[in-house]
């Protein structure tokens, strides 16, 4: 039976791509850099320009979609997941590292229908990494297909984490604290590409074994998310609760702009996607 949503996923990964051709371009121009929730919290033009470039696009092909996008909600758009089938949007997952030309820069663009996330797509602009993964047909990256580390002992574990945008020294303080206690159980490295989206598909690649952070926002998780459980990974909260509630529009159906759920990757206990599924996906590269 035909996909039915396969247009709109090569829609979604032609548009990151020509996303990510904008801001590799936008690198190479001085950059305007601007504030949000707090003096460390940035955006830029390319963060708007570029979030635009991708809502117009789909608009254009699919008229009666609905989007949730960073800088729209930045701006005063509604944040609120329904039924419908809607665009999540992160037009620039790192902008820090953007506006300091560090090499980890993400378009990201999940899709969810009935609150159900149907495909996610994650382009690492400047890797020229293209991550994909489609409900039930495993994620892959420019085709290849990702599987999540099999490590079952921490100790032998890398694990990546994110300081976030929060520099109250209270919050700093519980943030270094959980650190120093992953840190010295001990495992053997932290580390951190300063993008959720880029982390969770290192999770995804089973370059490291886990990934947590606390105060996502759903755009930062939406395409990710489905790429690490379709890596064969899991998403929970910090009970260990299963999080992909919260990660494909959870706290967004309440309304909310922030997830506020940490969120752990390892190996599901469910066996991998099967390579005949596997083999179903086409080649994005
Ligand atoms: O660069 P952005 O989109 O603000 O996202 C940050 C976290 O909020 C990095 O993941
Ligand atoms: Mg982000
Ligand atoms: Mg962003």
């Amino acid at each position: 039976m035909a996909d039915l949503w396969q247009n709109a996923m090569d829609h979604a990964v032609a548009a990151a791509r020509r996303a990510g051709q904008v801001v590799r371009e936008a690198l190479l121009d001085d950059r305007k850099v601007m504030t949000k929730s707090s003096s460390v919290d940035l955006v830029t033009q390319t963060d708007q320009k570029v979030e635009q470039l991708i809502i117009q696009s789909v608009k254009e092909k699919f008229p009666t979609h609905r989007f949730i996008g960073e800088e729209s909600v930045a701006a005063g758009e509604p944040c609120i997941l329904t039924d419908d089938p809607t665009w999540i949007v992160d037009p620039i997952d790192g902008t820090t590292n953007f506006v300091h030309a560090f090499p980890f820069v993400a378009v990201s663009i999940g899709f969810s229908v009935n609150k159900q996330m149907e495909f996610g797509v994650v382009f690492s602009c400047l890797e020229d990494k293209m991550f994909t993964a489609r409900r039930g047909s495993g994620a892959f990256c420019n085709g290849e297909p990702l599987q999540v580390s099999g490590q079952k002992d921490i100790q032998r574990s890398i694990i990546a984490t994110e300081f976030g945008s929060n520099r109250d020294p209270e919050v700093v303080d519980k943030m270094f604290s959980s650190l120093r206690n992953v840190l010295c159980i001990p495992v053997h490295g932290m580390r951190g590409a300063g993008t959720a989206a880029i982390n969770m598909c290192l999770v995804a690649s089973g370059c490291v074994e886990a990934y947590y952070e606390i105060g996502m926002h759903v755009w930062d998780l939406a395409a990710s998310s489905l790429i690490v459980s379709e890596a064969g990974g899991v998403l929970m909260d910090v009970e260990g609760k299963d999080a992909r509630a919260s990660a494909d529009g959870g706290d967004a159906r309440r309304g909310a702009k922030s997830v506020r759920c940490a969120c752990v990757f390892r190996r599901s206990g469910r066996s991998d996607v099967p390579t005949d599924r596997r083999s179903q996906q086409q080649n994005h590269r």
